[in-house]
């Protein structure tokens, strides 16, 4: 048996949804015969498995009836690409962002944005690649606590450069809009608006994606979770019980969206005395670990009322840049560093899936006139939401 006969043999062998065979292709190299023992090389251009398999099998039963018992087939191919996000099915209209942060508190007020600047300072000064994005469409505050209120962002065709301080990208609904200025949103806006903070922002290939919700569960955060996956949620609550009946409500909203919940954060924990840097209680301190633990999730951390995280806010020096030796600063790296933990956890687990939760309607029609529902749903006005999150308005 000669090489020209293996090749003649080959010739039966055609590539996958072609009409030529793996020799007029030139695919196959090295054939080394010894006796009824033969090797050879099949160099292709599919990463796809399943064109391997087709391929090892054909050759191998084409070598077997020209006579050779031991049959040594290297298939090469290039590297399958490499998956940018963790979406392991669902929708995901920013692949190149690997990790999504959802932020989330039942209640307004309680320290959602503080927590969120100062957790994505903390992960971009552990090195991480990290964005910023205010979704809280209300009160975007984002601007003013990482120092860029006074900066607008470039525009590049009809897509937006994020600011960037303190290692971090940043955009907020407030630097795109004049200072004062109120916007009163429908919920079909709302949707639209999370959707462009994702696809025309000129994010860069991010870790981490911190996303700033709007206070409650409503039409953004189901939104967004239906936009990218989710790698991990957060909420934010300060210790009095009228403040846990919320966010028993945000970590209800992560299970109903299958967001694997990182846990909660009790801000304004405590209170730490500028002058003698005692701690004393005054909201409450601890109160969170019963609600963790009936969703069964941890408290990741607890941060004291300290005014230097207010004046830090306020004059947009994050404390945990600023002030890295505060006790507060502290507890803000450990919270990245439990959260980071998490979503490698998840990661590891297969990664964050939304397709649970995206719109049952399918591609093209609008859940809003299909069905027999239709018919008797009251009229809509103009850029209304049906409320279904299908977002055809
Ligand atoms: N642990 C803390 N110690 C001292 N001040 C704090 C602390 N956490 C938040 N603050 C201050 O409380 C105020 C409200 O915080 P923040 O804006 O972060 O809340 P929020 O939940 O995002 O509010 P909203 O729902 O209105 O967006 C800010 O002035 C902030 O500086």
């Amino acid at each position: 048996m000669t090489q020209e006969n293996v090749l003649e043999a080959l010739k039966n062998v055609t590539y996958p949804g072609f009409t030529k065979d793996i020799v007029t292709f030139g695919f196959v190299k090295d054939i080394v015969i010894n006796g009824d023992t033969i090797g050879l090389t099949i160099d292709i251009t599919s990463s796809a498995d399943e064109v391997k398999a087709q391929l090892r099998l054909e050759a191998t039963n084409e070598l077997n009836k020209l006579g050779f018992k031991d049959v040594n087939i290297n298939i090469t191919a290039p590297e399958a690409p490499k998956q940018m996000s963790n979406s392991v099915s669902g929708k995901n209209i920013a692949p190149h962002i690997k990790n999504f942060v959802m932020v989330s508190s039942g209640k307004g007020g309680v320290g959602k944005s503080t927590t969120s600047v100062n957790i994505a300072v903390a992960m971009a000064m552990q090195g991480k690649k990290v964005g910023l994005l205010d979704a809280d469409i209300y009160g975007p505050n984002i601007p003013r606590m990482m120092g860029v209120e006074d900066q607008k962002p470039e525009i590049q065709g009809n897509k937006a450069v994020p600011l960037k301080a303190y290692g971090v990208e940043i955009m907020s609904m407030g630097s795109l809009m004049e200072p004062g200025t109120s916007l009163i949103w429908r919920g079909s806006m709302i949707m639209k608006a999370i959707e462009q903070f994702l696809r025309d922002i000129l994010w860069s290939e991010l870790d981490v994606l911190v996303i700033d919700m709007p206070p409650g569960t409503g039409d953004a955060q189901l939104s967004l979770a239906q936009a990218v996956p989710i790698t991990a949620g957060i909420t934010v609550t300060t210790p009095q019980e009228v403040s846990l009946d919320d966010s028993r409500r945000s970590l209800d909203m992560f299970q109903k969206l299958h967001i694997p919940t990182a846990g909660i954060i009790e801000n304004m924990s405590g209170f730490i005395c500028p002058s003698c840097d005692t701690e004393s209680d005054i909201f409450g301190m601890g109160t969170t670990e019963p609600v963790a633990k009936e969703y069964d999730t941890n408290v990741i951390a607890r941060i004291p009322i300290e005014p230097a995280i207010r004046v830090g806010g306020d004059t947009g020096m994050p404390v945990t840049y600023h002030k890295p030796d505060s006790e507060t600063a502290k507890r803000y790296q450990e919270a990245a560093s439990n959260l980071l933990a998490f979503i490698d956890k998840v990661n590891a687990e297969g990664g964050a899936d939304n397709s649970a939760v995206q719109p049952t309607t399918p591609p093209g029609v609008s859940a809003c006139s299909t069905g027999a529902g239709a018919a008797s749903a009251p009229a809509k006005t103009e850029g209304e939401s049906c409320g279904t999150g299908c977002g055809c308005h």
